[in-house]
Parts: structure tokens; C-alpha cells; sequence
């Protein structure tokens, strides 16, 4: 089997991105507090097809994906067909890989339009953290199954009695790894006691984040990517990320206390992504459809890969793994690149992965190479802020980081640029974009 990845259909034509769209990202419960993930993911959806021009009926397939599941509505994909002005028989469905969902309903539209099952696609992710499904305990959840079997008043009565106050108390999702029950925070904990990675550190590059996306904003690029999202009643709209810290002074950042290691830790509210709501959305279609509707691409996929690793220690690793496997699809090296654009979950992770990029022995160890992925170049890297500053939707951060790197890359004159993620389950996702 060639090393090489074939991102084309038969008739050797490339995977195009025709466009790509997002919400502003908001702070749990401020912007978008009631609007759910589906509401968002329909908002996006909708202003895309519009911005586009694109006839809805054309859309042969939508794939979309949402972390934090509503459990009324578990095929988000389907509803977004069903509540927008797409064609009824759209083919729909959901996927998840954590924080790196996008990137996998990205590569499985990508992957139809390679199998010619489809020519044109919609790929995308959205999350809430401000609508969430929130749950009873187990024991209540036991009792109310068997409450619900119980005939007489007097079991009934005895079902009720096992249950405590605290029983009855409910139970929010967990941002953490099901198996191991670490929360992200207590992973990058880990990472930055591993990797030894100083709070000062932390601190600088989530300050260099707030500084670039604020800098990105002021400088209008962000508003041909971003909409304009009018909150119902329709009273409302926000059309700027609010996490963004406009006047972020690095002094302030040392005060913080650390969140998930009170007593030991370097990780803090400032230095970790925000819990955030958020939808993002792209268009794909094969070259020669794009080019017969008259689109002009803003960037075609070269290669992509995911990968996973063991989840007790520190397994925030993905960008380390999945991105020299997509380089070598791509058949290209880091320096080769002209963008480098990782999500930010946590400094430390962050920090964690741009050391092990530049670490001969992590190649040789983890990787079996025989040279390191390479140094990062900072003035390739995150240039315009990343996810500790714009914040991170978990399923809309994928389709936000393909959109950015594509769109900055057409700014610079065209060019190669590397889209990757860590995801919880140790995954990793990585993309090479081209531009023209
Ligand atoms: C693969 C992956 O992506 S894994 C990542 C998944 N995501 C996560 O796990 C989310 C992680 N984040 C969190 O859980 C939460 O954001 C936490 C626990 C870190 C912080 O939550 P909160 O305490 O509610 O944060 P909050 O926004 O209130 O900030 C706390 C304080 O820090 C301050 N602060 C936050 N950012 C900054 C900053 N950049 N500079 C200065 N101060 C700051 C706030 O102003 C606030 O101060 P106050 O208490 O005086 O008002």
C-alpha cells in the first residue's frame, strides 16, 4: 500500500471546500443561553446555503455532530435538514469524535464525494454548553424504571423509601473521560507536570491567543467567516466571539487560582479553553462540480488522518500522533507547510504537543521515525489566536479550524496549511488544506 493519500474521486478530481460559516463562539450562559445545539447547527446552516446562493436542492448529503447529545433529538444531522429550507430528501446523519467531530463529518462528506456517491455536501459540528441534557442519579434513574413496574401503592411506597435527597439532585454532563472519570482539566494537569510546563508558559500563550484573535477581529477578516446570530425572540443578536479578552494583561493571568489541582496545579480559567456554545458549517463538492457552478474553492483537502492512544496519561497528545501521519499522505514535511493551526483545549496540552513536534526521541519512541515531526515556527503557528481565546464548541471547533486555516491561507497568496486537534478517547485528528 503506497504511503501517499489519493483525496480525489475517479475522475482524479480534489475534495473542494466551496465555503464555510460559524456562529460567533459565546461563553456558557451568555449569548446563546437557551439556544440549543440544534437551533445553532440550523442558524448556520441556514445563513450558509444563503450566503452561498447555493440552490438546497442541490445538497445531496448533510453530516453533522453535536459532543453533548440532546437525547430528543439524537440524529442532529436529520433535524437540520428538517428545519431548514433544505430538500426533504437530503440524506442526513451524525457523527462524534469528541473535539474533533468536525473533522470527521468533514472527511465523511469528503469520503462520499471520493466514492462518487455524491458530488456536493454539508459538513459541520455545534455544541451547547448552556442547554444541556441534564440527568438523575443511577439510583433514581433504578427506582424510576422500577417504579414503573411497581402494581401495588405499598411497593411503590417501598421503591420511593431506598432513595435519599442526595439521590434525587440532578446530575449535569461530565466534561470528562468516561473510562478513566479524569476531567480534561485533571488531563492537562497531567500534561503539564509530564512535559514540565510552567505556568508562565501557560500564561504567555493564552495571552499571545487573546492578543492575534483580537488583533484578527479588529482587522475585519472574521466577519466574511462569522455571522451575525439573532437570538430568539429576535430581541438580541451577538456577532463577535465574547471570550475574547480585548485588553488581555499578562499580569492578571499569574492571580488565578488553578482549577482542577487547587494546591499543586498551573491550570486556570485563563490558560483553558472556556465551556462554549457554537456551530460552524462547510460545503464541500467535488473540483469539477464546484468549478461547473461557477464556485471558487477556498481550499481543497490534500490529506487527513486520525489516530487514538491509551486515555490514563496524558492523552491530549492527538496533534503529535495524527499529524505526521497526514503529512506523510500529504507526502510532505512540517517545514513545508505554510500554516500550522493546532486547537488550544488547554496551554498546557498545547504546549505539551509543540515540544513533543520538535522531540527526536518522542519520534523515534512513539512515532518509529528516525527524525522529530520538527520545530514549530511560531510565525506559522495559531497566527490569528486559537481555542483558548475564541473558545471552543467542542463539535464546531473542527469545521472553525478548516475554515480559518483555508481563508488565512487565501489572504497570504495560497500555500499548504495543517489543521489539527486532540479529542478525549486519546484521539487525535489532523488535516492538510491547499490553497490556490
Ligand atoms: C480535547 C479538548 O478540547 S478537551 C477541552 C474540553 N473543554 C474543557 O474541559 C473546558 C475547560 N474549562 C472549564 O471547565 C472552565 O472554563 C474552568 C473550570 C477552567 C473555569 O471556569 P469558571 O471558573 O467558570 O471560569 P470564569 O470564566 O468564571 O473565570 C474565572 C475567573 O478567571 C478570570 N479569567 C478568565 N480568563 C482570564 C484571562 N484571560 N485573563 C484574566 N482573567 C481571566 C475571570 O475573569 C474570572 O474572574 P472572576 O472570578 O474574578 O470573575
Amino acid at each position: 500500500m503506497s504511503d501517499r493519500q489519493q483525496v480525489t474521486n475517479a475522475r482524479g478530481e480534489r475534495i473542494a471546500i466551496v465555503a464555510g460559516l460559524r456562529t460567533p463562539f459565546a461563553k456558557q450562559a451568555t449569548a446563546f443561553h437557551g439556544v440549543s445545539a440544534l437551533d445553532m447547527g440550523k442558524m448556520v446552516v441556514n445563513e450558509l446555503l444563503s450566503r452561498s446562493e447555493i440552490d438546497p436542492q442541490l445538497i445531496e448529503q448533510l453530516v453533522y455532530g453535536q459532543v453533548v447529545q440532546m437525547p430528543a433529538a439524537p440524529n442532529i444531522a436529520r433535524e437540520i435538514v428538517l428545519g431548514t429550507g433544505m430538500n426533504v430528501s437530503t440524506d442526513a446523519y451524525s457523527v462524534t469524535r469528541a473535539c474533533a467531530t468536525s473533522f470527521q463529518s468533514a472527511v465523511n462528506v469528503a469520503e462520499s464525494i471520493m466514492t462518487g456517491n455524491i458530488e456536493i455536501g454539508l459538513a459541520g459540528g455545534s455544541d451547547s454548553s448552556s442547554v444541556l441534557p441534564i440527568g438523575v442519579s443511577k439510583k433514581l434513574a433504578h427506582a424510576l424504571v422500577d417504579l414503573n413496574k411497581a402494581r401495588t401503592f405499598k411497593d411503590k411506597f417501598a421503591i420511593a423509601r431506598r432513595l435519599g435527597l442526595k439521590d434525587l439532585m440532578p446530575v449535569p454532563p461530565a466534561v470528562a473521560e468516561y473510562s478513566t472519570g479524569l476531567s480534561m482539566g485533571q488531563t492537562a494537569e497531567q500534561m503539564a507536570k509530564t512535559y514540565n510546563i510552567s505556568r508562565a508558559d501557560q500564561d504567555a500563550l493564552a495571552h499571545r491567543s487573546h492578543t492575534l484573535a483580537t488583533e484578527t477581529w479588529n482587522s475585519g477578516v472574521l466577519q466574511q467567516e462569522v455571522m451575525t446570530a439573532h437570538i430568539p425572540p429576535y430581541k438580541q443578536f451577538i456577532d463577535r466571539d465574547n471570550n475574547i479578552r480585548e485588553n488581555s494583561v499578562l499580569e492578571s493571568y499569574a492571580k488565578l487560582r488553578p482549577a482542577f489541582d487547587r494546591k499543586h496545579g498551573s491550570v486556570t480559567a485563563a490558560n483553558s479553553t472556556p465551556l462554549t456554545d457554537g456551530a460552524s458549517a462547510i460545503i464541500l463538492m467535488s473540483e469539477g462540480r464546484a468549478k461547473a457552478l461557477g464556485y471558487q474553492p477556498i481550499g481543497y483537502i490534500k490529506s487527513y488522518a486520525f489516530t487514538a492512544i491509551d486515555v490514563w496519561q496524558d492523552m491530549l497528545m492527538g496533534p503529535s500522533y495524527a499529524t505526521p501521519l497526514a503529512l506523510k499522505r500529504a507526502g510532505m514535511e512540517l517545514e513545508d507547510l505554510t500554516l500550522i493551526e493546532m486547537h488550544e483545549a488547554f496551554a498546557a496540552q498545547t504546549l505539551a504537543n509543540m515540544q513533543m513536534f520538535g522531540s527526536k526521541k518522542f519520534a523515534e519512541e512513539k512515532l518509529g521515525r528516525n527524525r522529530a515531526i520538527g520545530e514549530i515556527d511560531m510565525s506559522k503557528f495559531n497566527v490569528l489566536g486559537g481555542s483558548l481565546a475564541y473558545g471552543h464548541p467542542f463539535a464546531a471547533t473542527g469545521t472553525r479550524l478548516i475554515t480559518q486555516v483555508c481563508r488565512e491561507l487565501k489572504r497570504r497568496g495560497g500555500g499548504t496549511g495543517l489543521a489539527t486537534a486532540c479529542a478525549a478517547g486519546g484521539l487525535g485528528a489532523a488535516m492538510i488544506l491547499e490553497v490556490e
